[in-house]
């Protein structure tokens, strides 16, 4: 059997099961073995340390689209389960668009994925396209600004991707002709609420940590209430000056101006300042105004002159919108004045709603627009995994929902998968029941009555409250078996609980309108810009496109964005990847059983196992079975067969197993219901014929044994044996000092055969069994029975490792042990010694008298049995030796 380490893909499990595919990723994982096939799912094992498996030489054998084995992927020969596999699959695909799916929980390794996918489809089109095209830089150049507006380091990753993006590639041949980044879901609320734990996006630190120059007119100096946290975090930032360059590097490789580039750090400042920017409340004639606290007048003004705001009345204008509401009423204004509580929720508002459009904006720019020709697309997919919080808003309500639509149009993708193979295999299909999603996404999807479409419905209202949705949610759903249902959901460990507050205000999304029209009147040309966009993308919403409008509720964005990605999914060629996180804290070398199975589980691989298991779970080759052919056509008489497949269909026929068990595929596989039943038979036939054979093996070689030592003890003549030169002495009781149960050449059965048939009368007719006679006893028995004795105690014991007797005796320096060899006509000498003697006794005798030609010593006590068995009886017994 191979070891399970050897076993790159799965698939070739003769059973899978939830329990043999973590034992055999953990087995994987310890040989720094990070990726392994599950069929056609890629699963990938962070390893949180550098791997050797990314070199030239991988890229090289694995990125040819007429790649065969053996391939040698880092310490491991002969395998296909690597990410450029998956990306040279879906490269070449012909005549249909491909999309990879990446995902996992934070920290598995979705972002390396993506990048080293990226980077392999660059190298691919170069190296068709002998330049690098323009097309290719910006991709690659893209990748530190999206990194640095929208990740942050977070408990699970200290460089977490705060979003989920789809990064599409146009190809035509081989040639890389245009890219586009969606980018969704971005983690707005992250602004505003940085701890010690938890940064805010990268970007702020490197702006305001960084010694680089070009930060130095554009960063507002002293404490940031955005980046409270800016000195410890800051500390952890092993690379910020590098990356800091790299980022101001890419605005330049994706041709931002000088002045753009410059702009956007502008407006981060603003940001920064606004955010520091403090109101107060006074109640005067009973209505409460609110007004500037006098200690942020200069932040503010500084805020608003970063922004382009400039002159007394632009800011005027701005404080205005942020402390009251203008409504027209019969074309008449009316103002109503905020408590400071609104001014500050007004103020964040503005703050998330400018740093999205920015996001926005600048991943939109390093787009390249394909040809209008015809392209070959590549998407790749990386998107957050089930989210399961100590509180889950609405944020998590999005992710998770995306998952689950994604898991069920990947349990579909497996079914689909299974049916083909049963379809190659001309067996009929036969339904397979697996529990899905759907009655989960009904749940929040079904129109009107699902949970978005009630929030939305909510959110739209001017009176809408988190309490009138609880209320609705109570009323239309709270009674239908569907929440139940949810919480049974066989793709989840636990049920996920959400909590109300908050979430119709985040799914209203509302940039304060007033506030943004003033500051679309800056003279900062960018933020006019990206202002605008955000104005104009409203009249894009609902057809497909990007839809950043804050005028839309996000529940609703959010849905076109899954529309669009399952569109994407179903119209093209898809590709799992899997990434799987071993332990919790981001550790290298350390796998962690139970968080892996965990992830397993939801990430869709146990799904797949469930399915197959629902099925036929078992499947064999037939040429696998020709292993078992011998036995099973020697037992069914279906030997006289040609083919594998023959015989092994001849034999299921013959030993009449159930067809709703068994089926036998026209091309080259058996599928079973079970392993275990057939194949526990079919062992237990091996067992015994094997046993029977050896047996019979055996026997003969015994009876050549006795027929060849009778010849030798009546017929031929005494020749003793030259001894050997003093130092071969010592290798040869060194060798026989070395016997032992894992260098014997004899097996014990065998030892004892040859006792009774050669030695026992013999020993009989001379003196019988001495007091220093012991059976058969290892090297080490011996040195416990001689250890604490005198100098020249010794025994005499049967040999565990070779037929023959062994003398062992304690020396000045210690137990020694030398080999006696028997000789023809039943005589014995002592290895390395010139005498030959008659017996055992007149060994003993001699060396009592003598001692040895090398060892200064003479025996003198017989050390005996230690108890008060003798170790000898299996050596006279009757039993058969067998
Ligand atoms: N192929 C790899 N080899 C070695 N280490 C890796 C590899 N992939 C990822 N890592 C390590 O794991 C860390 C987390 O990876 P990554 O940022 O890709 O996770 P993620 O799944 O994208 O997380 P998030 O969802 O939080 O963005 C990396 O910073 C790196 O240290």
């Amino acid at each position: 059997m191979r070891p399970s380490a050897d076993i790159y893909d799965l698939a070739s499990l003769t059973e899978l099961s939830e329990e043999a595919i973590g034992k055999v990723l953990q087995d994987r994982y310890n040989g720094d073995r990070i990726y392994t096939l599950v069929g056609d799912i890629l699963v990938f094992l962070n390893p949180f340390k550098p791997v050797n498996v990314y070199t030239e030489k991988e890229f090289s054998c694995l990125s040819r689209p007429d790649w065969s084995g053996p391939v040698a992927v880092g310490n491991e020969v002969g395998s296909s389960a690597h990410i450029y596999t998956v990306g040279t699959a879906a490269f070449n695909l012909v005549g249909k668009d491909s999309t990879i799916l990446i995902s996992g929980e934070s920290g598995s390794g979705k972002t390396e994925s993506t990048k080293l996918l990226l980077q392999q489809f660059v190298k691919m089109a170069s190296s068709s396209q002998l330049n690098r095209t323009r097309v290719a830089e910006c991709l690659l150049a893209a990748n530190p600004i999206m990194e640095a507006f929208g990740n942050a380091r977070t408990v699970m990753n200290h460089n977490s991707s705060r979003f989920a993006k789809f990064v599409s590639l146009g190809l035509q041949g081989n040639a890389l002709v245009s890219s586009e980044i969606r980018t969704y879901m971005l983690e707005k609320s992250r602004l505003l609420s940085a701890t010690e734990d938890e940064g805010n996006f990268h970007i702020f630190y490197y702006m305001c940590l960084s010694s680089n120059s070009f930060f130095k007119d554009v960063r507002p100096l002293g404490p940031l209430s955005l980046i409270s946290n800016a000195e410890t975090l800051g500390r952890r930032y092993t690379d910020l000056e590098a990356k800091a360059t790299e980022v101001l590097d890419a605005f330049d490789k994706l041709s931002f101006t000088a002045q753009q580039k410059e702009g956007v750090f502008q407006i981060l400042s603003g940001l920064l300042l606004l955010a520091d920017v403090e109101f107060r409340s006074e109640e005067q004639n009973h209505t409460v105004c609110t007004s500037l606290d006098p200690k942020s007048e200069t932040t503010f003004k500084l805020a608003c002159k970063r922004l382009g705001l400039k002159g007394k009345d632009s800011r005027r204008r701005l404080l205005k919108t942020l402390t009251t509401s203008k409504l027209k009423v019969n074309d008449e204004d009316i103002y109503s004045l905020f408590h400071e509580d609104k001014t500050r929720l007004v103020l964040n508002g503005c703050i998330r709603a400018i740093y999205t459009k920015l996001f926005d904006w600048i991943i939109q720019r390093h787009g390249r627009p394909d040809p209008g020709t015809r392209v070959r697309q590549i998407g790749v997919l990386d998107i957050f995994g089930f989210e399961s919080l100590a509180i889950n808003s609405f944020e998590q309500l999005c992710i998770n929902l995306a998952n689950e639509q994604l898991q069920l149009f990947f349990t579909h993708h497996v079914i689909q998968l299974e049916q083909a193979e049963y379809q190659s295999e001309g067996l009929s299909w036969v339904e397979i029941p697996f529990e899905d999603n759907q009655v989960t996404l009904n749940l929040f999807l079904e129109r009107p009555l699902g949970v978005l479409s009630l929030l939305n419905e909510e959110s739209s209202l001017a009176s809408g409250t988190d309490e009138s949705l609880y209320n609705k949610l109570m009323k239309h759903l709270v009674d239908k078996p569907k929440l139940q249902i949810s919480a049974k959901n066989p793709c989840r460990v636990h049920p996920v609980t959400y909590t109300i507050p908050g979430m119709v205000e985040k799914n209203r999304d509302k940039a304060p309108e007033n506030t943004m029209e003033v500051l679309a009147s800056s003279k900062l040309k960018l933020l006019t810009e990206i202002i605008s966009s955000h104005h104009g993308s409203k009249a894009k919403a609902g057809n497909g496109k990007q839809q950043a409008s804050a005028g839309l509720q996000l529940a609703v964005q959010f849905r076109s964005s899954l529309d669009f990605l399952l569109a994407k999914l179903r119209e093209s060629q898809p590709f799992f990847v899997r990434c799987i996180k071993p332990n919790r804290d981001n550790a290298a070398n350390s796998f962690d059983q139970e968080y892996v199975r965990r992830q397993i589980h939801y990430c869709g691989i146990a799904e797949a196992v469930r399915v197959r298991q629902a099925g036929f779970p078992v499947r064999c080759t037939y040429g696998e079975l020709h292993l078992l052919c011998p036995v099973l056509s020697f037992l069914y008489g279906s030997g006289r067969l040609e083919s594998d497949a023959a015989r092994v269909r001849a034999v299921c026929r013959q030993a009449k197993l159930p067809a709703e068990e068994v089926a036998m595929g026209k091309r080259n596989r058996l599928l079973a219901k079970e392993e275990r039943r057939y194949c526990g038979r079919v062992v237990t036939c091996q067992k015994v014929i094997r046993g029977w054979l050896q047996r019979r093996r055996y026997l003969k070689l015994k009876a050549a044994e006795i027929e060849r030592r009778k010849r030798a003890a009546l017929a031929l003549p005494i020749t003793p044996t030259a001894p050997p030169p003093p130092e071969e002495l010592r290798k040869s009781t060194v060798s026989v000092g070395e016997e032992g149960e894992e260098g014997a050449q004899v097996t014990r059965s065998e030892t004892v055969l040859w006792f009774k048939t050669t030695q026992k009368d013999q020993i009989m007719q001379t003196r019988g069994y001495e007091t220093w006679f012991h059976g058969i006893i290892t090297r080490n028995e011996a040195n416990q029975l001689l250890g604490s004795k005198n100098t020249g105690s010794f025994l005499v014991r049967v040999s565990n490792s070779q037929l023959g007797f062994v003398l062992s005796f304690k020396s000045r320096n210690g137990v020694r042990h030398y080999l006696i060899e028997q000789l023809e006509r039943g005589r014995f000498n002592v290895l390395g010694e010139k005498q030959v003697h008659s017996s055992l006794g007149k060994i003993i005798d001699f060396h009592k008298a003598n001692g040895f030609r090398n060892c200064d010593v003479r025996l003198t006590t017989p050390v005996g049995q230690p108890d008060k068995e003798p170790d000898y009886e299996e050596l006279l017994c009757n039993a058969p030796a067998l």
